[in-house]
């Protein structure tokens, strides 16, 4: 919608100057920017289309929020367009960067209440406004909230938003495990019976003590514990010890957010009420407190940088881990978080790895929810996997054994929803032949895909190496990467990757890739508990037991590729190209994806080998 007041902005790269790098995101990174036309500062994020062609949905759904939205707290696109490879987003320059980025800078400790309150008012007002027009943000937080130079706060990126009254597929986008792990709501997580605008509430009472302590609870450790806590654990609050400078309506307000219960927690109408919202203060009052003697945005992001670039390559020396790096970037809060089931696993395995150092964040986490009213399906939901039936046995006391036992019941109380496609990847199931079964017709997927474009990719988030294997390798928790907080897991459906970890080559998983080439063959030493037999096993075996679990996983997407062929009437997935994008297609192709397999489990039965089939051997 077009303001009559409203000045244009030109479409075309010439018409703009880019100036220093103010932000970096998974997919983009912003540069301040002159627009001369008319003669204003800008911010233009700029997105690499080759690169993120395995989220075009998200970048398309972002640009369309972004253009239609209309509130003073939230960031609205000023234009957009293709430039070369690169899909250019113009939008007001926000000169104090994010919340993020001035506590980290400034406020490692948090911000003071009346700050936190004026901050989290206008958020509030934002999603008011979103939820009323029936937008889920989805990720809110306090990289996501931007403040001007003037004191003004914006709630950004809609990378991930979602529209409530969506139908159909497009209403499948709601049932996506989506979010940053930190923020995510657990019902966001669990995914039983799909998840509202209440999701956003959860987010915003963490993103509460995210402002209150610097950093968003649970967020030192990997995805992986994080939602285990986030399940189990009693919702993280303001402490009324150990928080003592904080109010009591503050921590009335954190808590009423962070009921487990969604049905529990207000709506953000109802909250913009609270009495907290009295010590709120005018923008100027932040232009004074936060943004006076801050430097220019542009420094304060390259000294940033310099200093995450010192602690990795500190971090690297120390431990030669790529964990520890991936875990920076982890805690740097990118949005995005490559949730991959190996990583799921061999986390399960090692969980007992993080639990050595409990800090005050475990006063919340170490309160285990026994009364099991407020853990969100924990006690009913049972995953049909073989892996909660094979549940753990183990007499050993050993610490870590206990984590385990805690994480087969949340798996196997687990959302259905995002590893129903993915449960298989539980099983501890046989093989048959190294090869698998031998389905006549079924192309290898070799036959069928290149292995794509690996070097476009080449980037801060890839693992590459050896790609001459003959079947996947599991990933050693060595090559784990907890990368970014977040969501996006999609399956590349536009090019010629692989779509999973098999035949060794590129795996996308959100807007990350990596190859199962690259994973070395050295694996933890330590003995490891297989869940299969209740017992100890050494890394080799779970090595094979992993391989055979791949190679089940292999089989199953022939079998489905088989069906796609013969049925012949699978939406077309393989080509989105920025005119698509640009055109906004009432349907994505990951909507399509997901319609197609949806479609596939009721359609009738395909010969030779019936969808029912399908399942019971991803369950053995
Ligand atoms: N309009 C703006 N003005 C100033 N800085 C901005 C602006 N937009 C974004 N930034 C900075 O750039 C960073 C990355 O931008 P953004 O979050 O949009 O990218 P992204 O790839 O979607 O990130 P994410 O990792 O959160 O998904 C932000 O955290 C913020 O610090």
């Amino acid at each position: 919608m077009m303001h009559p007041l409203e000045k244009r902005f030109p479409v075309n790269a010439n018409d703009y100057k880019l100036y220093e790098e103010v932000g970096e995101g998974v997919s983009a990174t912003v540069y301040r920017a002159l627009c001369f036309p008319i003669n204003e500062i800008v911010a233009i994020k700029v997105l690499d289309l080759e690169k993120c062609n395995n989220d075009l949905d998200g970048i398309r759904r972002e640009v369309q929020t972004m253009s239609l939205i209309d509130h003073p707290n939230l960031l609205r696109a000023h234009c957009s367009f293709a430039t070369g490879h690169n899909l250019w987003v113009v939008m007001p320059y926000m000169a104090g960067g994010s919340c993020l980025h001035i506590m980290k800078s400034s406020y490692p400790e948090g911000f003071e209440e009346p700050v936190i309150a004026t901050f989290l008012r206008e958020v509030l007002k934002a999603l008011v406004y979103l939820h009323a027009h029936g937008h889920i943000h989805r990720d809110v937080k306090a990289g996501n909230i931007l403040i001007d130079s003037n004191g003004a706060v914006k709630l950004a990126d809609f990378g991930v938003s979602a529209c409530m009254y969506d139908t159909g597929d497009r209403q499948q986008s709601r049932n996506t495990f989506v979010g940053t792990p930190c923020w995510m709501a657990p019902e966001v997580m669990q995914q039983l019976h799909g998840y509202d605008f209440k999701a956003d509430i959860w987010s915003f009472g963490i993103t509460a003590l995210e402002l209150s302590h610097g950093h968003a609870p649970f967020s030192k450790y990997p995805p992986m514990k994080v939602l285990l806590m986030t399940l189990q654990n009693a919702p993280p609050g303001l402490d009324y010890q150990r928080d003592k400078r904080f109010s009591k309506s503050f921590k009335d307000l954190v808590a009423a957010c962070l009921v487990k219960d969604p049905k529990k927690r207000p709506t953000s109408e109802k909250l913009l009420k609270h009495h907290f919202f009295k010590h709120a203060r005018s923008y100027d009052y932040l232009d004074c407190t936060i943004l006076d003697g801050l430097a220019p945005l542009g420094e304060r992001f390259r000294m940033l940088k310099t200093k995450e670039a010192d602690l990795l390559v500190q971090n690297k020396a120390l431990y030669e881990d790529k964990d520890q790096l991936s875990q920076q970037e982890y805690i740097k809060g990118i949005s995005a978080w490559n949730f991959n089931l190996e990583d799921f696993k061999c986390q399960a395995a090692l969980i007992q790895d993080y639990d050595d150092a409990p800090d005050s964040e475990d006063q919340d986490g170490s309160r285990k929810q026994r009364d099991q009213h407020d853990v969100v399906g924990l006690s009913t939901e049972k995953m049909s996997c073989e892996m909660a039936s094979n549940s753990i046995a183990a007499s050993s006391q050993e610490d870590g054994l206990n984590d385990l036992h805690d994480l087969e019941s949340s798996l196997a109380s687990f959302p259905n929803k995002p590893l129903q496609a993915l449960k298989g990847f539980f099983d501890i199931g046989k093989s048959e032949g190294v090869n698998g079964p031998n389905w006549e017709g079924v192309p290898l997927e070799s036959d069928t895909m290149s292995s794509g474009p690996t070097d476009q990719y080449a980037g801060k988030h890839e693992v590459t190496g050896d790609e001459d294997r003959d079947f996947p390798q599991p990933i050693f928790p060595s090559e784990r990467n907890y990368s970014g907080p977040l969501y996006r897991q999609r399956r590349e459906t536009n090019n010629t990757s692989s779509e999973d970890a098999s035949e060794g080559a590129v795996v996308h998983w959100g807007r990350f890739k990596m190859t199962s080439a690259d994973l070395s063959p050295k694996g933890p030493t330590n003995y490891m508990f297989n869940p299969a037999t209740g017992g100890s096993t050494n890394p080799t075996s779970l090595q094979s037991i992993l391989q055979q679990n791949t190679m089940q996983r292999e089989e199953i997407i022939r079998l489905i590729k088989y069906l796609e062929q013969n049925s012949g009437k699978l939406g077309d997935l393989t080509e989105v190209g920025i005119n698509d994008l640009l055109q906004i297609p009432s349907s994505s192709a990951r909507e399509r994806e997901l319609q197609s397999q949806t479609k596939l489990q009721s359609r009738p039965k395909p010969d030779p080998i019936t969808s029912n089939q399908i399942m019971t051997r991803i369950q053995n």
